[in-house]
């Protein structure tokens, strides 16, 4: 039994039909990419995972319990946590109010200190308020906040977007730690060379349909795929 099963889902926004009988699966403790091009489906996908959309038809089983009927926080407090695009960080408290806020609210939420442990940029800067952050830093308070949720697993829609490649750099260590971890991690990334260097395994979504699951090494031996549908030479 994987950790999440999806069986053939199909989302839509209002009568527009966005995700055509989307299947995929994630194991424990894996990392796995989502990849594709703008408007493919991959946030649609994501939203779709944490019942922010609700598949009009298929199945999605966390640790083998039907669950594509809950509602967002009953996913969030079964373990899922999306960290979504646009960095949800309040900027007038500091960064330990932000970590704070998120313990609070949370069933059995992790120790600080260990978020500080596994991000110390952040325990350098926790009476930094939010919007004295970077962006990179910004995004670490988010995905911080997922981790201290004590989150089975991490739905992170593009993490690396519009930020430095230096803090791209750092920022992929800190997903590789959280996947050194044993956090389970899914992420959409349009950084594709970034996504594959972490990831343990990828699906391509294109026009709504998943049309490539594989490994990084198969895929990136395949460059035929990568250009089709990613528009990209890896
Ligand atoms: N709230 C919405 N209402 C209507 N259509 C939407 C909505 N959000 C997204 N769409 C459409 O759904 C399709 C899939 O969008 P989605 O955001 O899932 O793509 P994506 O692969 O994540 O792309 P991007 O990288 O641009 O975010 C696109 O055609 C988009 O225009």
């Amino acid at each position: 039994m994987s950790l999440l099963e999806v069986e053939k889902i199909n989302s839509y926004y209002g009568d527009s039909h966005i995700l055509f009988d989307v299947s995929m699966r994630v194991e424990e403790n894996e990392v796995v990419a989502l990849l594709g091009r703008n408007g493919a489906g991959k946030s649609t996908t994501l939203k779709s995972l944490m019942g922010v959309v609700k598949p009009k038809t298929g199945i999605i089983r966390h640790k083998g319990v039907e669950v594509q009927n809950l509602a967002p926080h009953e996913l969030a407090r079964r373990g899922i946590q999306l960290v979504p695009e646009e960095r949800r960080v309040f900027g007038s408290i500091t960064v330990h109010e932000n970590l704070l806020l998120a313990a609070m609210t949370a069933e059995n939420p992790m120790p600080i200190d260990a978020v500080y442990e596994a991000f110390p940029r952040l325990g350098e800067r926790r009476r930094h308020r939010g919007k004295q952050l970077s962006g990179g830093e910004q995004q670490m308070v988010a995905i911080a906040r997922a981790m201290i949720r004590n989150a089975g697993i991490i739905l992170l829609d593009e993490p690396f977007e519009g930020l430095a490649p230096l803090i791209v750099r750092d920022l992929m260590q800190v997903c590789r730690r959280l996947a050194d971890a044993g956090h389970t991690i899914v992420i959409v990334e349009q950084n594709v060379r970034a996504a594959l260097s972490f990831a343990h395994r990828c699906y391509i979504i294109n026009n709504g349909h998943m049309v490539y699951e594989g490994t990084p090494d198969q895929l990136q031996q395949e460059g035929s795929i990568i250009e089709k549908y990613l528009g990209v030479k890896v």
